[in-house]
């Protein structure tokens, strides 16, 4: 059975003392959830990775992520924060290719695969966002589309390497617009992924592999979203900048 996952992306939000005080709540909140079977991962600024890693602790199911990593190792890259610098903070994820990159950032599909390969060859582990704008979903295009994002930059990995991905479906219409996907246009997508995947890596290894659903994830949806078959948690934007709001979709698995 795949083990429920549900990941707060804080985006460019938080001074350092906001950040401090929304980890430390939410550790202390979910820390009582430990018997669950779920596993929670914190996506602050890189500015605040070091100070939540510490919150953090040793605290077991709860793990930190960055929102973002560049495909460099080292070297001339004014700007950039590389795996090695990201796991010398403790951070066991990272967010790749959320379609806020892709479209104010210009990431493409190619340059996402080797961020995926960075971070898979530095041992950390990828959240792979994929998800189709509102034109595509309303010509009923979305499914080739995102069967193309994966093609794109996962097809290419290794069975090993796949096992280690989570993916995160989060349709642009849904992220940050109030206006969730329904429980059964989330599970239909899912079920065409992992389908694409079963098809690529073959059935048993799609039926290992986590398919997070996110846009406009609260407390008030999460359960039915959540209890899709396919739906395996959430990446969770606005609602995760508040402690009992993030804390009660995490206790929605
Ligand atoms: O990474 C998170 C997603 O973009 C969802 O954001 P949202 O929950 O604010 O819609």
């Amino acid at each position: 059975m795949r083990t429920k996952l549900v990941a707060g992306n804080w985006k460019m939000n938080t001074t350092p003392e906001e950040g401090q005080k929304l980890a430390s709540e939410v550790v202390n909140m979910v820390k009582d959830e430990l018997n669950r079977n779920v596993q929670v991962v914190l996506a602050p600024p890189f500015t605040h990775l070091h100070q939540v890693a510490r919150l953090i602790g040793d605290a077991k199911n709860i793990s930190l992520a960055a929102q973002n990593v560049s495909e460099h190792e080292k070297g001339a890259y004014t700007g950039e924060i590389s795996v090695s610098m990201l796991k010398n903070l403790g951070v066991k994820w990272v967010i790749i290719g959320h379609s806020e990159r892709r479209e104010y950032f210009g990431e493409s599909g190619q340059q996402l695969a080797k961020k995926l390969d960075a971070v898979l060859a530095g041992g950390l582990q990828p959240i792979f966002c994929c998800g189709e704008p509102l034109e595509v979903r309303e010509s009923g295009q979305h499914e080739g589309y995102v069967q193309r994002q994966l093609e794109e930059s996962l097809f290419h990995l290794s069975d090993e390497q796949m096992r280690k991905v989570v993916i995160a479906y989060e349709p642009i219409w849904a992220i940050g617009t109030g206006k969730t996907a329904s429980d059964e246009q989330a599970q239909d997508m899912h079920a065409h992924i992992r389908k694409q995947l079963a098809g690529k890596w073959g059935e048993a290894l799609a039926q290992e592999i986590r398919i997070l659903y996110g846009g406009s994830v609260n407390p008030g949806n999460a359960r039915g979203l959540f209890a899709k078959p396919d739906v395996d948690g959430g990446l969770v934007g606005g609602a995760s900048l508040k402690s009992r709001d993030f804390t009660d979709v995490v206790k929605s698995c």
